[in-house]
């Protein structure tokens, strides 16, 4: 089975698979600028948290090689001010300024070396970051894995896949190890209005992998919930404050009052590099609002009022309270997860 690779750095170009294009078109977006990264980011040609993270730190290196030719004070000047752009293309996910402070504190401490020898750095750190997300998916997604019942139903909300990081995915990572382990799962995806994550990209990497699944509208889940269909809920995440409160995408708040109501096992799976150690809850998480054409219109076509008004929040905030789990690379973090969130590493 080919493995799906929602971007790729080649020679100077960032691949990326066009996320708004799927799964009817698939179609390739090429970065050759960091002004460009920015705005697929922005416009989520690529999305899912990992997956801009890794983004972004491509965009800094499109953005070395763009200014290796200056003399170091403007080069490191330039780098500058287009990582900071990077860092505002969308606020929610951490995993984004994550890798820019990584580029920030790379240029920091070898600030004494040559221009091209600093680009070499930003290359490097920017194929470590996707080669550790590979790693850790397969982590997560066996660490997962046991806590997934033999013929086990699984819920899932918006694309926690492939297309969301840069390697096998988060939650939609259990659910390929829990397949590829033999276990005879079955996956209700959540189609997750308004931009369909989980309608067109989700229900298109469980079609590439050959999991049985069901696509469902996000208001199906409370029935199947109730009437105990559904053994485990398995969702992402974009930023996990220290005391476990999760921001993720909007629609699982409510899926884990449900959870906890009828006592179904609510997980968040993602990389420690989700966790913002410097935010100790939830209130605190910027929640990014997007376009009224999002929930106004469909392919472009609209389907409301002219002139409506609208909300538009891309995620809500899941209370640690509701939350039985947070499986990560490190283990399956379990309450009370402000004692239990392990410290950065080196940190211990
Ligand atoms: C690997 S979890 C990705 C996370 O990101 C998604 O948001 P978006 O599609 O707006 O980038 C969603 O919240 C997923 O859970």
């Amino acid at each position: 089975m080919k493995e799906i690779i929602a971007l790729e750095y080649q020679q100077g170009i960032l691949h990326m698979i066009d996320q708004r294009k799927l799964p009817r078109q698939q179609e390739t977006f090429l970065c050759k600028t960091w002004q460009e990264v920015d705005f697929a980011i922005q416009d989520m040609v690529v999305r899912g948290a990992p997956a801009i993270g890794a983004a972004a730190a491509y965009g800094a290196l499109l953005a070395a090689k763009e200014y290796e030719k200056e003399p170091k004070p403007v080069f490191l000047s330039k780098m500058e001010e287009s990582l900071s752009v990077l860092n505002e293309s969308r606020p929610t996910a951490v995993n984004l300024m994550w890798a820019i402070k990584r580029m920030r504190s790379l240029l920091k401490q070898y600030a004494q070396e040559s221009v091209s020898q600093l680009v070499e750095r930003i290359e490097a750190e920017a194929d470590a970051i996707v080669a550790a997300d590979q790693a850790i998916n397969i982590t997560m997604g066996d660490y997962g894995n046991s806590i997934i019942p033999e013929k086990a139903t699984i819920l899932t909300h918006c694309n926690t896949g492939a297309l969301a990081t840069v390697g096998i995915g988060t939650a939609l990572g259990v659910v390929r190890q829990a397949f590829r382990s033999g276990k005879d799962i079955f996956v209700y995806a959540d189609e997750t209005r308004p931009r369909l994550q989980g309608g067109r990209l989700t229900a298109w990497e469980l079609m590439q992998e050959g999991i049985p699944a069901s696509l469902i509208a996000d208001s199906v889940a409370a029935t199947l919930i109730r009437d105990g269909k559904i053994d485990v809920i398995l969702v992402g995440a974009d930023r996990i404050a220290t005391n476990g409160d999760t921001a993720n995408k909007i629609g699982t708040f409510m899926l884990s009052v449900l959870a906890k109501t009828y006592q179904v096992p609510f997980y968040i799976v993602a990389p420690t590099t989700t966790i913002d150690f410097d935010m100790s809850h939830g209130d605190e998480i910027v929640i990014e609002e997007r376009s009224s054409e999002e929930v106004t219109h469909i392919d472009g076509h609209p389907t409301a009022p002219e002139g409506i008004q609208v909300y538009n929040p891309a995620f809500d905030v899941t209370p640690h309270q509701n939350i039985t789990g947070i499986i990560t690379e490190k283990g399956i973090i379990r309450a009370p997860f402000h004692e239990n969130i392990p410290p950065l590493k080196g940190e211990e």
